[in-house]
């Protein structure tokens, strides 16, 4: 019989108090359920006497936040857990330490980050965080290089693709990216006052073929080892640390998948900055601080990935083919700029929305913010496949915010 069922905190303290040698003798430890997030159980365990803590995160059989009615694979819990250790080697210090799986329950012990903060809440709070373009522009560059056919074993790769097989996760990712938001879907959820935008989003035929292109890239395209949920409440920062969490999204598809997360994550903090800097002034200075993030995300990317493959690349012709190397980058920036539009529209009209945003107490404020997501995300999704720079993002959130 399966010992799988979810814990209560108690129990999550008899676990912690098993972990080899992690705990002193004579430990009084406390236990507290944190999971804030779409999915899963997060326990927060810390010793009064030693001051010691961990974090034991366990998947639910089901989605937590629809309910028992969205049955949901626990085998996502086994691809985080891999997926943060490959993580660890590819990108050391740039993740949680894992410090046990327990394939039974389902369940990851791991370092607790608490004395960092979740990177959507500290730009909501306008603070700015200056190695976070360095740090998370190392992290996609490594593991996303290290993964894909340039930078792995062409054969070896095939073998992790099935290992990180990830269908129902994707379907998620399918649905409510990459079509709900297009349609009248009963799992859109949107503010009535902009009805009249999310039934544009509906009729807008060039806007379908440029979402059906993206949906069939992220179909089909098993460039890399993605996180698969990149976005700024898998991040934790400080002004001088950077850790992401949250991978159970992972598996193999495009490149750009991950990187738009993070630039549609950025543009969706500039457009909930309507409400939460009041100062005019003060605003476009973050926005600004913003923008030049997301360039610096790009640019530093494109470059750590280029000399990744200069001096490591393991595909001949790849490899030795300098316009083929142009080629594949002028790709993948188009490809970021197309998904970080489709991952902006879906937290404006579909299931899943972000606090940067749904938390603005003010009904004008909020509405104002939403259309100016929106406004940008059409843009990027509807110029991705001629854009040339990431200047063009730019210039799209900086022309609709000045509307
Ligand atoms: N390693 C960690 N250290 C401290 N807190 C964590 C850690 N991992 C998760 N959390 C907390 O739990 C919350 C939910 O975790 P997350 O992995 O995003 O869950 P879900 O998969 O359900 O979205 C995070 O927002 C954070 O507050
Ligand atoms: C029904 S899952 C919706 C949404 O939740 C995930 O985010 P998170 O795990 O960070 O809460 C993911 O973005 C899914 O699209």
């Amino acid at each position: 019989m399966s010992a799988y069922h979810p814990l209560t905190e108690q129990e999550a303290i008899e676990i912690a108090s098993t972990l080899d040698g992690f705990f002193p003798s004579g430990a009084n430890l406390s236990s507290r359920e944190i999971g804030d997030g779409n999915l899963n159980l997060v326990f927060h365990i810390t010793d009064s006497v030693s001051g010691k803590s961990l974090i034991m995160k366990q998947a639910l059989p089901y989605a937590k936040v629809v309910g028992e009615s969205w049955p949901l694979t626990l085998d996502r819990a086994r691809i985080e857990s891999e997926k943060l250790l490959l993580e660890g080697e590819l990108a050391p210090g740039l993740v949680p330490v894992v410090y046990k799986y327990d394939p039974e329950l389902y369940l990851t012990i791991m370092e607790d980050l608490s004395d960092h903060v979740i990177m959507r809440q500290g730009l909501i709070g306008g603070t700015r965080y200056p190695k976070f373009a360095d740090d998370i522009s190392t992290f996609i560059a490594r593991t996303l290089f290290f993964t894909s056919d340039l930078g792995m074993n062409q054969q070896e790769k095939k073998l992790q693709v099935k290992a990180f097989i990830n269908p129902e996760l994707c379907k998620i990712t399918e649905d409510l990216i990459f079509d709900d938001p297009y349609t009248d879907s009963p799992n859109n959820s949107f503010d009535p006052a902009i009805r009249d935008a999310a039934e544009a989003l509906w009729q807008n035929e060039q806007l379908h073929l440029e979402v059906a292109i993206l949906r069939d890239k992220f179909l089909t395209n098993a460039q890399a080892l993605l996180h698969g949920d990149l976005h700024t409440g898998s991040v934790f920062v400080t002004p001088e640390s950077t850790k992401v969490i949250d991978p159970e999204f992972a598996y193999y598809g495009p490149i750009g998948f991950d990187i738009g997360a993070v630039i549609a994550n950025l543009l969706l903090n500039f457009a909930g900055q309507e409400h939460w800097i009041t100062d005019a002034g003060q605003r476009a200075d973050f926005r600004q601080y913003l923008t030049d993030t997301v360039r610096d995300v790009w640019n530093l990317f494109d470059r750590k990935f280029r000399a990744l493959w200069q001096e490591q690349g393991l595909d001949r012709l790849a490899s030795s083919t300098p316009a083929f190397k142009d080629y594949y980058m002028q790709r993948l920036l188009q490809d970021t700029i197309g998904f970080a539009g489709c991952k902006i529209v879906r937290r404006i009209v579909g299931l899943s929305h972000v606090v940067d945003i749904d938390r603005i107490p003010d009904s004008a404020a909020k509405e104002k913010a939403q259309r100016l997501a929106l406004a940008i995300g059409t843009s990027l999704i509807l110029s991705n496949r001629k854009a040339q720079s990431i200047e063009e993002v730019i210039d799209i959130a900086l022309s609709q915010a000045n509307n």
